[in-house]
């Protein structure tokens, strides 16, 4: 059996580039007693993936949904499908993953999907659901009543958020990148407003459309638009720093905070980051409280499915420029 893989050939620096990878073959050994061999079905393109670190000659790091193909594992069988941090390459021989070890994330079999896509594992059912629900609602602690903002709003974390902040009873305000992501989540996720970053005066807005103030704010983004947002918090806001996508292809890096002292000291604002990491020990909690709310139509997902193995990098170019509405996926 050959793999096909995406190794990295350099550090990217800057918007990454083509030549930062290379596609390779890999001839696998035969599967020896306690392995399994997965074939890769969905490839989940992440934004992490440009700033984690990662070594040069190492397969692109990142989840899928894979299928066992051949196992000599008493926990996988033939035709299980798994979720696995596996990297981007076609076929992976490993042993089962069964106490997650720190600073990963966890791998497993795929249960009670009824008719749902197999994707979802990856997105609103996966990493991405588990950060939008835990990020927001143990950081954010949004009360009803209270207006909230999304940055990266139409992504699969911002548009996660947003919803759940509806089905709290919140005022949501979503911050996109074009016309078309602010239509879907106003019209079809019942976000109450969006401001267009690209086109529109976002400090104007947001008073506009919260003249009484933001209580939370779900950062995706970070950098200036951050900012600008944070000067429009109330008292006693809090701030769930999910990601600053602004500045992960910044050619200078990203050792330098802008200064906010002023309204956090006479705002009592509160800001908390994490990592998805974080909530592994309640990662089935997430997902099934997640599956319950789509399951009773509160929760809609988009995706953008992007197919063949080749295009991976292209698919992760397209989500690092804003191309993508919702979930970025590879179908392999
Ligand atoms: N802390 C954690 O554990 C986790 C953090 N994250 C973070 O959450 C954020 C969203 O991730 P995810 O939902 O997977 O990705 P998305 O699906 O939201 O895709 C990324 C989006 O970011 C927006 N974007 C890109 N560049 C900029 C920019 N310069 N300024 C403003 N917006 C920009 C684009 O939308 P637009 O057209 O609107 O610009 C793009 O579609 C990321 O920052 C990611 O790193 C994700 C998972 C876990
Ligand atoms: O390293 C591994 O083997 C597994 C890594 C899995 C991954 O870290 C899990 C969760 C992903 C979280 C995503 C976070 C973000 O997108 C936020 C931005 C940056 C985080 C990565 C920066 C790491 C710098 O040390």
């Amino acid at each position: 059996m050959k793999a096909k893989k995406f190794v990295l050939k350099q550090q990217f620096v800057g918007f990454p580039k083509y030549s930062d990878v290379e596609i390779m073959e890999e001839e696998l050994p035969p599967v020896t007693d306690g392995e399994f061999l997965a074939e890769a079905v969905f490839i989940s393109i992440d934004p992490f993936i440009r700033i984690h670190p990662q070594e040069v000659g190492n397969v692109v790091m990142g989840q899928q949904v894979a299928r066992i193909l051949e196992s000599k594992s008493e926990h996988y069988a033939v035709g299980n499908y798994i979720v696995g941090f596996f990297g981007w390459r076609t076929h992976t021989i490993s042993t089962p993953q069964l106490i997650t070890p720190d600073h990963r994330l966890p791998e497993y079999l795929i249960k009670d999907m009824d008719d749902l896509p197999l994707s979802l594992p990856l997105g609103i059912l996966g990493m991405p659901g588990n950060t939008a629900y835990f990020g927001f609602l143990d950081i954010c602690k949004p009360k009803e009543g209270e207006t909230v903002v999304v940055s990266g709003a139409a992504g699969t974390v911002g548009s996660h958020v947003g919803q759940i902040a509806k089905i709290k009873g919140c005022k949501v305000i979503g911050i996109v990148g074009s016309e078309s992501k602010g239509k879907w989540i106003t019209e079809e996720l019942g976000f109450n407003y969006y401001i267009n970053y690209k086109n529109q005066n976002l400090k104007e807005e947001l008073i506009k459309c919260a003249p009484e103030g933001i209580d939370c704010y779900f950062d995706n983004i970070g950098g200036d638009l951050s900012s600008t947002i944070i000067s429009t918090m109330k008292r006693f806001g809090r701030i769930s720093v999910c990601g600053f996508i602004s500045q992960y292809n910044l050619e200078s890096g990203f050792d330098k905070a802008p200064a906010l002292q002023g309204y956090f000291v006479s705002n009592c604002l509160q800001m908390q980051g994490y990592s998805a990491l974080l909530f592994v020990p309640r990662w089935h909690e997430g997902i099934a409280q997640n599956l319950k709310w789509i399951k009773e139509k509160k929760l809609k997902y988009r995706e953008t499915i992007i197919e063949g193995f080749e295009n991976t990098f292209q698919a992760f170019l397209d989500l690092l420029s804003g191309k993508n509405i919702g979930k970025t996926i590879v179908k392999v």
